[in-house]
């Protein structure tokens, strides 16, 4: 049964009315005992600092943000989920929750007994995924959604969604790709993305949710195997090159996007979860470092790599939605608001990561 609530500690924006929304039942299920159950170790004392739940966080970027949450806020103020098994030592380096955002009841008692104060939004489908299974994509990125928005909202939590460059679409400019322009993305990811933009602005104005969204490039990282993405080539080719100096290319030699590496992504994301409110100018942001073209790729791998060798065998899916996507990302309105500066540009994104992986392979060997 839905009942009207006011939510609490929100005060009413721009003359509207006291804030209202639709809760949706409040009981208690075996649920909670689960949930509690597992966070044997988690802290209930008060502090200044937030008490933060990442959903999604055994993607690509999840694990990488609690380390640099629980640096700044505490290991115990951190608190991944997912509904997948974490690996032993995603599970022994701070507290996990089983969480699906589809169940709203378990999100907000999870959101309730644990205190939370900030939820980062990172469960998702990403765009060639969810070409592949649109309907599942529409339950977790639209539906999924919706829960994130009304338990925030009821709670008065701060809301970190990412955005990305799939937001935008072929009669977006391309380059650059200012903050605010048409964008009619052809994707199931993508149209999911503006969806969350509009959404979380919309409850910003309406009933003052502290939403806080940036449009993350493709993101290169080593810490996890890539997600079913369309960027997703430009993380593939550091394992390959480095385990077997061959890589196959599944877009153009000449397709150009933005990109950035995992560290300036969660550095940006901690920066912007902590502006003043009064320096935001906007709630949804580009963030840029770098663009390229795998071929550009290769030739700064080849630099470190001179003998890989690469092939190309274009995927229509994946070429099509990378033309349709910026090529480079205008993100002087976050670099003037809150100080956004990236530190990796593409040479020292290839030796970082060529470091990384190489490592990661030759303690694989030696196990
Ligand atoms: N990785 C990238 O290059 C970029 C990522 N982003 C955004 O950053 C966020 C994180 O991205 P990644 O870690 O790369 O994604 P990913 O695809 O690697 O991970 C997504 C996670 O969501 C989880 N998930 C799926 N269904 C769920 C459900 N019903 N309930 C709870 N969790 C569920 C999956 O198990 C997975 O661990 C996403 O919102 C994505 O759109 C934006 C632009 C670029
Ligand atoms: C750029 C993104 O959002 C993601 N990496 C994808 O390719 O789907």
């Amino acid at each position: 049964m839905s009942c009207v609530r006011a939510v609490r500690g929100l005060a009413p924006v721009c003359g509207f009315q006291p804030l209202a929304v639709l809760s949706r039942g409040v009981s208690f299920s075996p649920h909670q005992v689960a949930s509690d159950a597992s966070f044997h170790s988690v802290s209930f004392s008060e502090s200044d600092h937030p008490r933060v739940l990442i959903t999604g966080g055994l993607g690509q970027l999840g694990v990488g943000l609690a380390k640099l949450l629980r640096k700044q806020f505490g290991k115990y103020n951190v608190i991944l989920s997912d509904i997948r098994k974490p690996p032993a030592h995603v599970y022994q380096s701070g507290p996990f929750i089983y969480s699906d955002i589809l169940d709203y009841k378990n999100l907000r008692e999870i959101v309730v007994n644990n205190r939370i104060s900030w939820l980062i939004h990172y469960s998702v489908l990403l765009s060639a995924v969810g070409e592949a299974n649109v309907s599942l994509a529409r339950d977790v990125n639209i539906t999924g959604l919706h829960n994130i928005l009304d338990i925030t909202a009821e709670h008065g939590l701060r809301l970190f969604i990412p955005s990305t460059i799939g937001a935008f679409g072929p009669t977006s400019p391309r380059d650059p790709t200012p903050d605010l322009c048409i964008q009619r993305p052809r994707t199931i990811y993508g149209v999911s993305k503006v969806h969350a933009e509009l959404m979380g602005e919309y409850y910003h104005h309406r009933y003052g949710l502290d939403f806080r969204c940036l449009r993350y490039p493709g993101i290169i990282s080593a810490d996890s195997k890539p997600g079913g993405g369309t960027t997703d080539y430009a993380v593939q080719i550091f394992h390959d090159a480095v385990k077997a100096g061959r890589f196959v290319c599944n877009l153009r030699p000449d397709t150009r996007l933005p990109m950035m590496f995992i560290d300036d992504c969660l550095r940006a994301t901690l920066e912007v979860l902590e502006a003043p409110p009064e320096t935001l100018g906007m709630r949804t942001y580009n963030i840029s470092a770098m663009s390229f073209t795998p071929e550009e790729l290769v030739q700064e791998i080849r630099r470190h790599l001179p003998d890989l060798q690469v092939t190309y065998e274009i995927d229509p899916v994946r070429q099509a939605i990378a033309d349709s996507w910026p090529m480079v990302l205008d993100d002087s309105s976050a670099r003037s608001d809150w100080g956004w500066k990236h530190n990796y540009g593409l040479p020292e994104l290839v030796q970082t990561m060529l470091n990384l992986t190489g490592s990661d392979s030759r303690k694989a060997r030696a196990n």
